[in-house]
């Protein structure tokens, strides 16, 4: 089992090259960096990160092919490589409407537009010329895994035919049981396996020795969870969907404590990773049936980032 950590570029630079150093030398293999326009850029963010680490894999996790050309992210992706002596992996997906409206941006076939902008980034980093006549004059030293941020089924499926590994915002291993065999569809159709796919779990964790603190770290992400997730979802967990109808409702609002405070233990187990330790291995060896071959330690990590980040790396030993 591979562990990766994520984080948003919502703070100080400096304090996030301090963690992943510091989840570099706990035994963390890829480190994750969020894209959201109005965050810090996670360009400027990953070629930070590069100077103050020397074995971590930095990537985006994940951009998406509206807000900037493929060409534009190949050519970023190369700089990264170059900066990280190799160490570089691109996190990609369709990215939301939401996102877009406020940009002006038009978001039209996402899966359509996933495919060619794969293919052409792939054929730009070898150094190949486009047909509309685009070509990169820096190319990485080796090949840029390219893993897809995918949700839905055809997402999944394409993710099987054409990504080096797929970043699921999932932490249940009932959410496995119904992504994997669509990824396995996608990957047999074009005669590849499953060996060849990392299948991450792009996980909101939470790790505390004191199992209620880490539950309540997990509690406010949780609460955004389920108020994002479609029915569909809800179901599959057993959800009671008028707690989240009430969560979204008091998070519209402001009023955070309302919306806490209906985040059950359903929801808890349904969309997060949390807990002491002991109960967490357990709980990442239930995934590691399921299919999954990266635990991507989402946020909150735990109530205080320092130790949980330490307590996961004991947790790394385990596997
Ligand atoms: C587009 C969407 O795909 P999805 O996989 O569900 O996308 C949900 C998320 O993965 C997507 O919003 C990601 O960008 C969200 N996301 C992030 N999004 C960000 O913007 N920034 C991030 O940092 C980020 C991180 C991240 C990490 C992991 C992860 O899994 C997702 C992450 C969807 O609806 N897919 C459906 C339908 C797709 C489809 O068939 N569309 C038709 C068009 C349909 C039509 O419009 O008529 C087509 O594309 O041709 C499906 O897969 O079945």
């Amino acid at each position: 089992m591979k562990f990766g950590i994520e984080f948003v570029p919502n703070e100080p630079i400096t304090k996030l090259a301090y963690y992943v150093k510091m989840a570099e030398d706990n035994g963390f293999e890829y480190c994750w960096i969020t894209d959201h326009y109005n965050n810090r850029n996670v360009y400027m963010t990953l070629g930070a990160l590069a100077a103050v680490t020397n074995k971590i894999k930095l990537g985006p996790g994940v951009t998406n092919p509206y807000v900037r050309s493929p060409a534009v992210t190949a050519s970023a992706m190369a700089t990264l490589d170059e900066l990280s002596g190799g160490r570089s992996v691109l996190g990609i997906g369709p990215g939301d409407k939401a996102t877009f409206d406020a940009l002006g941006i038009e978001w039209t076939k996402p899966v359509g537009t996933i495919i060619k902008s794969i293919e052409d980034m792939n054929a730009l980093m070898a150094g190949k010329r486009l047909s509309e006549g685009a070509q990169l004059a820096v190319k990485p030293t080796t090949k840029v895994p390219i893993y897809m941020g995918a949700q839905g089924p055809k997402m999944l499926e394409t993710a099987g035919e054409i990504a080096d590994g797929v970043l699921i915002n999932a932490s249940n291993p009932k959410d496995f049981e119904a992504a994997v065999p669509l990824i396995k569809k996608g990957a047999e159709s074009k005669g590849r396996s499953m060996s060849e796919i990392d299948v991450a779990a792009y996980a909101c964790m939470s790790v505390d020795k004191n199992a209620d603190k880490a539950k309540q770290a997990a509690i406010p992400v949780v609460a955004f969870i389920a108020a994002g997730s479609p029915p569909m979802i809800l179901e599959r967990h057993g959800i009671d969907a008028s707690k989240v109808k009430a969560i979204s409702e008091a998070l519209k609002s402001g009023n955070f404590g309302a919306a806490f405070g209906n985040v059950d233990n359903t929801m808890l187990e349904a969309f997060a990773l949390y807990g002491t330790p002991e109960e967490v291995v357990e709980k990442v060896k239930a995934l590691e049936k399921m299919g999954v071959t990266q635990i991507v330690a989402g946020s909150p990590i735990g109530p205080n980032k320092d130790t949980s980040i330490k307590l996961i790396g004991k947790i790394i030993k385990e596997f």
